[in-house]
């Protein structure tokens, strides 16, 4: 008799064997069916063993084989095994997650095409069409030859412009090539010359065999993007295939194109959260029949079986999108270093900003550090100004100084951008009379007020409500907003410049589908001549002609409980003031607070972000806070505190281990939301090993733990933000 060893989508912290008839044969990667407490469940086998534990009359037999040969190989399994270990998670779970819904459905992966799209001789002959989308359809498609679907979607066209140019006869499907990519030549595109610096760190990445992780510490605009764009060339010269990660990918249809117009007829595929069950299968399929030369994808890109994977990019490496914050509590770039060190293949981490932790393993040498201080298309730096709001008359939150600077901005016929991190027109409603706040009967939060909508909406569980027309308390009718958000910047900023087109983008104003691309165009297009946004505005767009960025609000960063705060705060700054200027003249940037002479934050404007990093990673160091020790959360959390507190404290041992620090239970710092009381456990340790074997002994104990099944709770490694 054999046995297969099997991981199932159960949280539980085990494997489970089954017993095969010794005539069927499967192997370690494929998927089989099982019986599993009565239901019928898809298994992945990760060993098959001549020997178990199980005794004869409990063990079952498997349902039936899904897959003749595997589907991941032996390679990946041990990354994913890895993966659940690390983060303290069961493997079954991992596994599931880490595989397309039709996969985990158990169906074929072979299943399904996705239509790709080429020109037809008459369209080849430019044909005269008055649909301006429909015209740069046909101009894409001259320059890429063959494209799929799912890229001409990430790439802002839909159905709208390829249905009647198809039924035109201008365009046809083509034939989807499975074939491995290794045997294309590779065709490059026009490309600029590197600079001085740019060239030293291609040097250093191509003259490296085996794995290193590189750190790119380049100011906004400095060309990491042609950095990677050029390392590729000898990895896909090479015929394997390469992973860029981006943070998002429907807010910056330029990455595509980007990577498109460089490599015209090079396979690339694309992987994010707005692709169908189908178009996930395919790219899967793809990567892992070395179909694919390039995937550009955002966090769960990660997870993508690649066949012969030669070089991995993270771009905007600091990005908070990267860490996964439910189920598998995974960080896509941590994740990437084991890969790549495994796989002895390099690793691009970019950015302005980096997070703590890289910078810190750069400055150890874990990391090679290499830099890019200029910024590639203009030599002149953005200035900093900080606008002192300390007892200063202010205007729906602007000051006197930063409308002029707006005015005059625009009558030198520029872009202006403002950021507030806050949507709906503002945070609360108060009473006048009494004091009253507007607050979310089922969190521990405000609601915010939304005007266009007459509205209240909490932003933490989506109740809405309908604004009451006199207070709740006190029946008095002087209701008054009280602080900012984009929607009353919106308005506001429309009274004081009637003429101006203006334009809003934060996730309200974007809902419909096709609003964000609309947005963008006019700006792009110089429509737009004030722009009002969210972070949705700070991320990765070229805007050539923005030489004014305002920050209303850095106040919220400064003094906050999460440890991690003013690191986000500077990197916010920083990725919105890279904005500004990109073209040519210098740009201003505007910081509105009040605490001017702020240490960190005088740091960040005189020094830059560079400078302050360092100089807070020696404030991290001083108080032993990440990365200078490891941190784990148990988050727990029901309807009902006491159970909740009960769970939490019976975890905390009675006498010290050492070498682990616990605090806690303590209220989570939004302790409750959608009706839920919230707590947590925070585990410290100065060694990893330690964290680790403590938390496995922790989690087997849980577990068993009576309480474990009437709340929810969750372990985070790494955690990114403590609430
Ligand atoms: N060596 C070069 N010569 C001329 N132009 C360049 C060069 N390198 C980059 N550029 C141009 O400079 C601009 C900024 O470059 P790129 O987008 O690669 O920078 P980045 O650092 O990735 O930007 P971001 O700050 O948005 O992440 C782009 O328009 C790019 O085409
Ligand atoms: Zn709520």
């Amino acid at each position: 008799m054999l046995f297969v060893e099997v991981a199932l989508k159960v949280p539980l912290h085990r494997t489970f064997d089954y017993k095969i008839d010794p005539n069927i044969t499967v192997h370690k990667g494929c998927r089989v069916w099982v019986t599993f407490a009565n239901r019928k469940l898809v298994a992945m086998v990760v060993d098959i063993k001549a020997k178990t534990d199980v005794p004869e009359n409990k063990i079952k037999a498997i349902t039936s084989v899904i897959d003749e040969r595997p589907i991941v190989s032996d390679a990946y399994l041990t990354f994913l095994k890895f993966t659940a270990r690390y983060y303290c998670h069961s493997l079954g779970e991992t596994i599931f997650t880490a595989l397309p819904a039709s996969l985990r459905q158990g169906e074929h992966p072979d299943k399904t095409q996705v239509p790709n799209y080429t020109l037809t001789e008459e369209g080849k002959a430019s044909p005269k069409l008055r649909a301006k989308k429909q015209l740069a359809l046909i101009e894409h498609l001259k320059g890429s030859g063959v494209t799929s679907l799912t890229e001409l979607k990430a790439l802002g066209f839909t159905t709208q412009q390829i249905k009647p140019l198809k039924e035109k006869g201008f365009i046809a499907e083509a034939i989807n090539h499975c074939e491995a990519w290794s045997s294309h030549t590779l065709e490059i595109a026009n490309k600029p010359r590197l600079n001085e610096e740019q060239a030293a760190i291609c040097a250093a990445v191509n003259q490296q065999t085996g794995y290193r992780t590189f750190l790119i510490e380049g100011v906004t605009g400095s060309g990491k993007t042609e950095v990677y764009l050029q390392c590729l060339e000898k990895i896909l010269n090479a015929g394997k295939q390469a992973l860029i990660l981006v943070p998002e990918i429907g807010l910056t249809p330029q990455t595509v194109n980007r990577f498109r117009r460089r490599f015209p007829n090079t396979p690339i595929d694309l992987w994010h959260s707005n692709l169908t069950d189908n178009e996930r299968l395919h790219t899967w399929r793809r990567a892992e029949q070395g179909s694919s030369a390039l995937v550009i994808a955002t966090r769960s890109g990660i997870f993508l079986p690649f066949k012969s994977l030669g070089m991995v990019v993270v771009d905007e490496e600091h990005d908070g999108s990267f860490k996964q914050q439910d189920g598998l509590r995974y960080h896509a770039r941590d994740l990437a270093v084991y890969r790549c060190a495994t796989q002895q293949i390099p690793l691009l981490l970019g950015t302005a900003t980096p997070a703590l932790e890289t910078l810190h393993n750069a400055l150890n040498n874990k990391y090679q550090l290499v830099s890019l201080t200029k910024r590639a298309q203009t030599k002149v730096d953005n200035a900093y100004l900080l606008i002192d709001m300390k007892g200063q008359p202010h205007q729906n939150g602007f000051a006197p100084t930063t409308l002029q600077h707006i005015e005059r901005t625009l009558a030198r016929g520029k872009q202006v951008m403002v950021f507030l991190n806050r949507r709906g027109y503002a945070p609360t409603l108060m009473c006048h009379e009494c004091g009253w706040l507007s607050e979310c009967h089922r969190c521990s939060a405000s609601a915010t007020y939304h005007k266009s909508m007459s509205r209240l909406v909490c932003h933490h569980c989506g109740e809405q409500s309908y604004v009451p027309p006199q207070c709740v308390d006190c029946g008095s009718t002087n209701i008054l907003p009280v602080g900012l958000g984009t929607e009353q910047v919106e308005q506001f900023l429309e009274l004081q410049f009637p003429d101006t087109p203006l334009s809003r983008i934060d996730r309200d104003s974007t809902r419909r589908k096709g609003a964000l691309e609309e947005a963008l165009n006019e700006i792009n297009e110089g429509g737009a001549r004030i722009l009002v946004g969210t972070q949705m505005l700070a991320k990765g767009h070229h805007f050539a002609d923005v030489s004014l960025v305002i920050i209303l609000d850095v106040d919220s960063g400064l003094y906050s409980s999460d440890f991690r705060a003013t690191e986000h705060m500077a990197q916010l700054i920083t990725q919105v003031a890279g904005r500004a200027g990109r073209s040519g003249e210098p740009g201003t940037v505007l910081l509105q607070t009040h605490y001017c002479e702020h240490p960190l934050l005088q740091d960040l404007v005189n020094n830059g972000y560079g400078d302050f990093a360092r100089y807070a990673l020696k404030e991290r160091e001083e108080v032993a806070l990440p990365p200078f020790s490891f941190l784990a959360l148990i988050r727990a959390e029901a309807n009902n505190a006491k159970l909740v507190i009960d769970f939490l404290s019976d975890l905390v041992p009675a006498s010290p281990f050492s070498g682990i620090q616990l605090l806690g239970p303590i209220p989570a710092p939004m302790e409750r939301v959608a009706g839920k009381y919230r707590y947590q456990l925070h585990i410290q340790a100065q060694d990893r090993a330690i964290l680790h074997s403590y938390l496995t002994q922790l989690l087997a104990y849980v577990d068993k733990h009576p309480l474990a099944n009437r709340l929810r709770w969750s372990i985070d490694i790494d955690p990114m933000d403590t609430y």
